[in-house]
Order: structure tokens, then sequence, then C-alpha cells
């Protein structure tokens, strides 16, 4: 196993072993560092035999779930959670993250929303002071296909930077959503924004149907490191 696969891994069983109790409904993240998380779900719930009931944020999430025959529920059944586990691309010191690099953030803000505790679990190089320190790939949007062209426009107006439809690799044309929707990715500018703000005027703006910007949301992280150690951080406020 890889260094950074490592580092994933400790955080996502630190998360699971200190987050998860018998009874609870679970949020299930998308992107690589879960499979970790949901691998240690499935051992707890073999040994400890915990009954948990597990909401998925995307195709691959439901997939892990029923792959590892964990109990698998959605929001119309169980509409609180107490719990999300999720990876993130970017963490900072407001705790503000990036997320959606597998694009996949709309479910999971969903889901996120709907429990009493977020959790994000990455690999220590997500941990940074300032968005876009670490993370060079651009704030992940959500759009509606038929409208990208102008939400690019007015995005830019407004904020400045580059922005770009995400383009599918073995797939010509662009990546589509679970939701059957596109993503842009915006390369904002180096200025000092207020990201509740930002998110707040982005999701505005007809056409959007999120953002990758998770503002006030997380309540801890867990941040893994090769030698298996964790670093956690608590939300501040
Ligand atoms: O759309 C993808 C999700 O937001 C992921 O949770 C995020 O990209 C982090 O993924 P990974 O654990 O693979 O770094």
């Amino acid at each position: 196993m890889s260094l950074l696969e490592s580092a994933k891994k400790a955080a996502a069983f630190r998360a699971v072993d200190e987050c998860v109790k018998d009874n609870d409904v679970v949020g299930v993240g998308s992107g690589s560092t879960v499979v970790y998380a949901v691998e240690r779900l499935a051992e707890r719930v073999q040994k400890e035999k915990l009954r948990l009931v597990c909401i998925p944020t995307s195709f691959q999430a439901r997939q892990l779930i029923v792959d590892n025959d964990l109990s698998l529920g959605d929001l119309s059944r169980y509409p609180q959670l107490d719990v999300a586990i999720d990876g993130a691309d970017e963490l900072d010191s407001n705790f503000v993250a990036i997320k959606g690099g597998g694009g996949c953030l709309t479910q999971e803000k969903i889901v996120a929303s709907c429990a009493k505790h977020f959790v994000i679990i990455a690999d220590h190089t997500k941990d940074s002071q300032v968005l876009g320190e670490q993370y060079k790939k651009g704030i992940p949007i959500e759009v509606i296909p038929f409208a990208y062209v102008p939400v690019i426009n007015k995005i830019k107006a407004r904020y400045g930077g580059e922005i770009q439809l995400r383009m599918a690799k073995m797939k010509a044309g662009p990546v589509v959503t679970d939701n059957g929707n596109f993503i842009i990715d915006w390369h904002f500018p180096a200025d000092k924004f207020d990201w509740k703000d930002v998110n707040t005027n982005i999701n505005l703006i007809p056409g959007v149907v999120d953002t990758g910007l998770f503002v006030g949301m997380a309540h801890r992280a867990f941040f893994g490191y090769a030698d298996g150690s964790v670093k956690e951080k608590i939300c501040p406020a």
C-alpha cells in the first residue's frame, strides 16, 4: 500500500472507531478515502454486531455498502442521520471544505446536511490554512447542462478566475454526474473571499445545482499520516 493510501486508511479507521456506535444511521461519503471507512464499518458490524443503517451519497457509495453487506437505507426512510463520514479535497483552518473532486458533491451535501455530526476523513495533504493552498483543481460546481455557459460567464463576471467544463476520461464529452448534470471547475483568483457569501451567491445563479463549497458543515476532521498516526481537528465554533 502506498504512503498516501496508508494515511487515508488511518484517518478512516480512526473516524469510524470514534464516531460510530450501535444503532446509528450513518451517511457514507464518496471517493477513495471512504473505501477504507466502509471496510472498517463492515469489520465492526461483523465483530461487534453493530446494527447500522448506511445512507449512500453516490452510486459508488451505494455499491460499497452493498458489496460490504452493510444495511442500505435512503433519506425517505431515514431523513435524520446520526453521523455522516466523507472525504474532502481540502479543508481550511476555518473548516471550509472543497468537495466534488469525484463529482459527487450534491448528494454528499444533502446527506451531510441531514446528519447530527459531519466528519471529514482525509490524508494530511488535504489539511490547509487557506482554501486553494493544497487543492489546485478548482471548486467543483454542479450545473444543469442547458445552463453551463451562462453560469460560467456569470461566475467569471462577478468573481474572476478561470472555469472549465470537466471532461470525461475514456469517453468523449463532459463528465455527467449521478444526477445527470455537468461539473464546472472554478479556478478562483487569489483574493480574500468570504466563502459563505460566495457559496450563497453562486447557488443563486439559475442553473446551478450546488457548489463543492461546504461552509459551516463539518464538525470534526481526521487527517491521517503514512505512519498510522492521525491528527484530529474539531470545528472552532
Ligand atoms: O466527489 C467526490 C467527493 O467529494 C470526495 O469525497 C472528495 O473528492 C475526496 O475524495 P478522495 O477521498 O478520493 O480524496
